[in-house]
C-alpha cells in the first residue's frame, strides 16, 4: 500500500465503512445469504428437499401481482415452518399501545407539545413499553399510522413478537437495541434507524438501557426512498447506507411465547421453540438499519427555505402520487447560507400532518421547550411555525453562513389527520401552555415604513 494514498474515509464521515460484519449494503436489493455453507437451494426456490433438512417458506410483503418496481417478498428455509410456532393463541392486555381507528379523546384545534416521557424504574419488555401518542388513518384498510414512544429496562426473554398490522420504523433516542429478527442481527442506537417489515418476527434485546425512541408503525405502503427528480442520481440517503443483516439462527428448543399483533389486537401463544430459527434466505423483503448521519441534505444555495421534503428519508407511498401515506423526514446538521431569508421554517398550514420528535440538539424553530426525548403534533390545517424567540432572532440575524450543529430532530408527516389517544391527552407531560405560543408574536406592522 502506498503511503500517499488518501485516507479511506472523507473526514466527516460517520463510522466505519458500510460493509461492516454482519450487514450487507444496499436498499430493497436482492439479497442472498445463508448461515451455514450450501444452505441456501441453488438455482430454484422450493426444492423437493432442502438442504440440512430445512423447511423453505416465503413472506409476502406486497401481493404477488404487485409491479416489478414495488414487489417485495424473501424466500426463508428455516428449521420449522411458522405454522409450527401456531399455538392457542389468545387475546392478550395492549397495555397502552393503540391502533387507528382510535378514537378515544377529542382531539384538541390546537398545537400539541409533549416533554420527554420518563422512563420508569419498573421492568418494560418492548411489548410493555409501547405508548401510542398519535394515531392516523385506519390499519384495517392499511392506511395510515400509529406514532409511538417505546420505553424499555429489559429484553425480551423466549418472547418473540411479529407486527401483522404494519412495518415498524425505530428511532431510537436513548439506549441501545438488539433487534434478533428472523433475518439476522441489527443493533441500533441513537443517530440510527431500522426498519422491520410487516409480519417478520423479532426479539427486542436491551443492550445498553435504559431506552427509549420513537416507533413509527406504518399500516400502508413499505417505506421507500423518495424519488430525487432533478436531484439527480446521489445525495439525500444514498441506497448503500442501507445495511441488511446476514443470516442468524437460534436452534433452540425452550418454554416460549410468541406474541402476534393483529386487528389492533395483542394475540399471544405458548410455544417450545425460537422462531428465529431461518438459517438461510434470500430476497428484497428484509429488515435494515440506517445512519441518520450519512444523509446528505440538499437545500437552497441562494435565498429562500425549500418545503421540508427536501429532507426526506423514507417514504410509504399511498395510490395517490406526491401524496405520501407517510414522509419521514430529518432535520440533520446542515448549512444555512440563504442570503435575505427568514431561514428557519416559515409560518404556515399543511393539509399533512405533522408529528416530531428529537434525537438530540436543538430545533432551529423551536429552541426552547422541545427536547430531546419530546413530540410535537402540528395536525392537519393547523397553523404553526417559529416562535417568538426563534422569529426574532432570525429576523435580525447576521446572515453570514452559519452550521446548524448538533441537532437530529425528525417528522412523521402523513396525509391523514392524526387522533391523539387517552394516554397521551392524559399526560402530565402535556405542555398545557403550547397551544398559545403565537400569541407572543408581536405585531410589527407599521404602514410609514417600508
Ligand atoms: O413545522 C415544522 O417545524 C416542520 C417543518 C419544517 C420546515 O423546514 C418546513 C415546514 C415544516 O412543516
Ligand atoms: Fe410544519
Amino acid at each position: 500500500m502506498n503511503d500517499q494514498s488518501p485516507p479511506l474515509q472523507a473526514e466527516n464521515t460517520v463510522g466505519v465503512s458500510a460493509i461492516q460484519n454482519g450487514y450487507m449494503s444496499g436498499f430493497g436489493n436482492g439479497f442472498e445469504t445463508e448461515a451455514l455453507p450450501g444452505a441456501l437451494p441453488l438455482g430454484r426456490n422450493s426444492p423437493q428437499k432442502c438442504p440440512y433438512g430445512l423447511y423453505a417458506e416465503q413472506l409476502s410483503g406486497s401481493p404477488f401481482t404487485a409491479p416489478r418496481a414495488t414487489n417485495e417478498r424473501s424466500w426463508l428455509y428455516r428449521i420449522r415452518p411458522t405454522v409450527t410456532h401456531w399455538g392457542q393463541f389468545e387475546k392478550v392486555d395492549m397495555g397502552l399501545w393503540r391502533t387507528a381507528p382510535a378514537p378515544e379523546v377529542d382531539v384538541p384545534i390546537g398545537p400539541m407539545r409533549w416533554d420527554p416521557i420518563p422512563i420508569p424504574a419498573e421492568q418494560l419488555s418492548f411489548l410493555q413499553g409501547v405508548r401510542t401518542i398519535t394515531t392516523a388513518g385506519d390499519c384495517g384498510t392499511h392506511a395510515g399510522m400509529g406514532a409511538h414512544i417505546y420505553l424499555i429496562t429489559r429484553s425480551m426473554v423466549d418472547e418473540y413478537f411479529y407486527n401483522a398490522d404494519g412495518e415498524m420504523l425505530f428511532v431510537p433516542q436513548q439506549g441501545r437495541l438488539r433487534l434478533w429478527t428472523e433475518f439476522g442481527i441489527i443493533d441500533v442506537e441513537p443517530g440510527e434507524i431500522a426498519v422491520v417489515p410487516r409480519g417478520v418476527k423479532i426479539r427486542v434485546e436491551l443492550l445498553e438501557g435504559p431506552a427509549r425512541g420513537y416507533l413509527c408503525e406504518n399500516y400502508g405502503g413499505a417505506f421507500t426512498l423518495p424519488e430525487r427528480g432533478p436531484i439527480g442520481a446521489n445525495c439525500l440517503a444514498n441506497p448503500r447506507d442501507f445495511l441488511t443483516p446476514v443470516a442468524a439462527f437460534e436452534d433452540k428448543d425452550a418454554p416460549s411465547r410468541m406474541y402476534v399483533k393483529w386487528g389492533g389486537a395483542l394475540w399471544a401463544a405458548e410455544m417450545e421453540h425460537s422462531p428465529l430459527d431461518v438459517v438461510a434466505w434470500h430476497g428484497n423483503y428484509a429488515p435494515y438499519k440506517y445512519d441518520l448521519r450519512r444523509y446528505s441534505p440538499v437545500g437552497p444555495v441562494l435565498f429562500d427555505h425549500a418545503d421540508p421534503s427536501i429532507f426526506t428519508v423514507l417514504t410509504s407511498p399511498s395510490e395517490t402520487p406526491g401524496t405520501a401515506n407517510i414522509d419521514f423526514v430529518i432535520f440533520s446538521d446542515r448549512w444555512m447560507v440563504a442570503e435575505n431569508t427568514f431561514r428557519p421554517p416559515w409560518y404556515h398550514m399543511n393539509v399533512m400532518s405533522e408529528f416530531m420528535g428529537l434525537v438530540y440538539g436543538q430545533y432551529d424553530a423551536k429552541p426552547q421547550g422541545f427536547s430531546p426525548g419530546g413530540v410535537s403534533l402540528h395536525n392537519t390545517m393547523l397553523p404553526h411555525g417559529p416562535d417568538f424567540e426563534a422569529f426574532e432572532k432570525a429576523s435580525n440575524a447576521d446572515l453570514n453562513p452559519h452550521k446548524l450543529e448538533g441537532t437530529m430532530a425528525f417528522m412523521f408527516e402523513t396525509r391523514f389527520p392524526q387522533r391523539v389517544t387517552a394516554y397521551a391527552a392524559g399526560s402530565e407531560k402535556l405542555q398545557k401552555d403550547y397551544g398559545a405560543y403565537g400569541h407572543s408574536l408581536k405585531k410589527h406592522f407599521n404602514p410609514n415604513q417600508r
